[in-house]
């Protein structure tokens, strides 16, 4: 449930007053997400998304994944659009939290994607990849290596709960990602959390990309290794090579891999795999049930790091 902090009709209407998106029709919370509150509003002129982050998203933060979506939207990436009020400021507060409004994006999200649809995200990420190559803010990834550190640090002691040998299993992948993980890859803005929940369709066509709170400065083929555990890994936890053919060649038919890039895959896609666990662990030891956090199921993300534990060849991801 994704709806944290409830609005009222009358704050709303009052709050829409400061913005060129006309008078309220119709508003309702929306089930999906996991961070922040969001309602779907109807105006006078059309439909929108109203946003009130939670805790955490740190406001700081907001001007770069607003600025972001922005550019990208300007750039041909079908995104949200944030709607500036009439003061010309685009954050503004309701119900004591930072928010905002963007443009409604239609399509729906897929809970299984075809071959056909993830070639489609590939292509999406590497246009996403160029698009942000003159975006001129940075903001460094939080949850990269220093992050998982911290994370584990407080998850650590009740790993082996959740799965016996855990805490033994991700020391010694510590140990390895800070001796190994790649320094020099070519790197800029990445989306970080293109999941299927993130990506709409029309039928066949990708109609757009949303949640950028995750965004950051990183290796671009960091990106991609997180869409190959978001996208190509079926239900008992197989990898569908497939499904990992079409996701890098529909990458690679905008934006080509270096061979760098393309020998780095297994430690990225192991890497981004630990991410993912850890959040999820975290939440899932730390988090009240019906807290202000939707869980999700870290041993998903234990199978995945123990696959790419076992790759002996970036090829084994479909790499052609
Ligand atoms: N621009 C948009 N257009 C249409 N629906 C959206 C848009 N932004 C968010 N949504 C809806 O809100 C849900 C939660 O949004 P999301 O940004 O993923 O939230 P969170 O950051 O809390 O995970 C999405 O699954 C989608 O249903
Ligand atoms: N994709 C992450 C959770 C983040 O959720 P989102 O609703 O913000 O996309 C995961 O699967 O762990």
């Amino acid at each position: 449930m994704a709806v944290y902090t409830d609005v009222n009709e009358g704050e709303l209407g009052a709050f829409l007053k400061a913005y060129p998106v006309g008078d309220l029709l119709s508003y309702k919370g929306i089930a999906e997400g996991t961070e922040n509150s969001n309602f779907l509003l109807h105006t006078t002129s059309g439909s929108y998304i109203l946003t009130l982050y939670e805790k955490r998203v740190d406001k700081a933060d907001l001007p770069f994944f607003l600025g972001l979506m922005g550019h990208l939207a300007r750039k041909g990436i079908s995104c949200p659009l944030p709607v500036t009020a009439h003061d010309g400021d685009v954050i503004g507060t309701l119900a004591g939290r930072p928010a905002v409004i963007i443009t409604f994006l239609e399509g729906l999200s897929l809970r299984r994607p075809t071959s056909a649809h993830i070639g489609e995200v590939g292509k999406a990420l590497a246009a996403l990849h160029l698009a942000g190559a003159d975006f001129p803010m940075t903001r460094p990834n939080a949850l990269a290596i220093d992050g998982w550190r911290k994370l584990w640090s407080a998850a650590r002691f009740r790993a082996d709960e959740v799965e016996p040998g855990l805490a033994a299993e991700v020391d010694a992948d510590f140990a390895d990602f800070e001796r190994n993980w790649p320094k020099d890859l070519p790197e800029g803005i990445i989306h970080a959390d293109l999941f299927p929940d993130n990506v709409f369709f029309l039928g066949e066509n990708l109609s757009g990309l949303i949640d950028f709170y995750f965004a950051c400065n990183d290796h671009y083929a960091y990106d991609v290794a997180t869409c190959l555990n978001a996208w190509c890994f079926e239900k008992d936890f197989s990898f569908n090579l497939t499904k990992g053919t079409a996701l890098l060649a529909g990458y690679q038919s905008v934006r080509p891999l270096s061979g760098d890039e393309k020998a780095a895959l297994p430690i990225l896609a192991r890497g981004s795999a630990l991410r993912f666990m850890l959040t999820r662990l975290y939440d899932w030891l730390t988090v009240a049930n019906g807290g202000l956090v939707m869980k999700r199921d870290p041993t998903e993300y234990i199978r995945r790091m123990r696959f790419h534990r076992a790759i002996k060849s970036p090829s084994e991801y479909g790499l052609t």
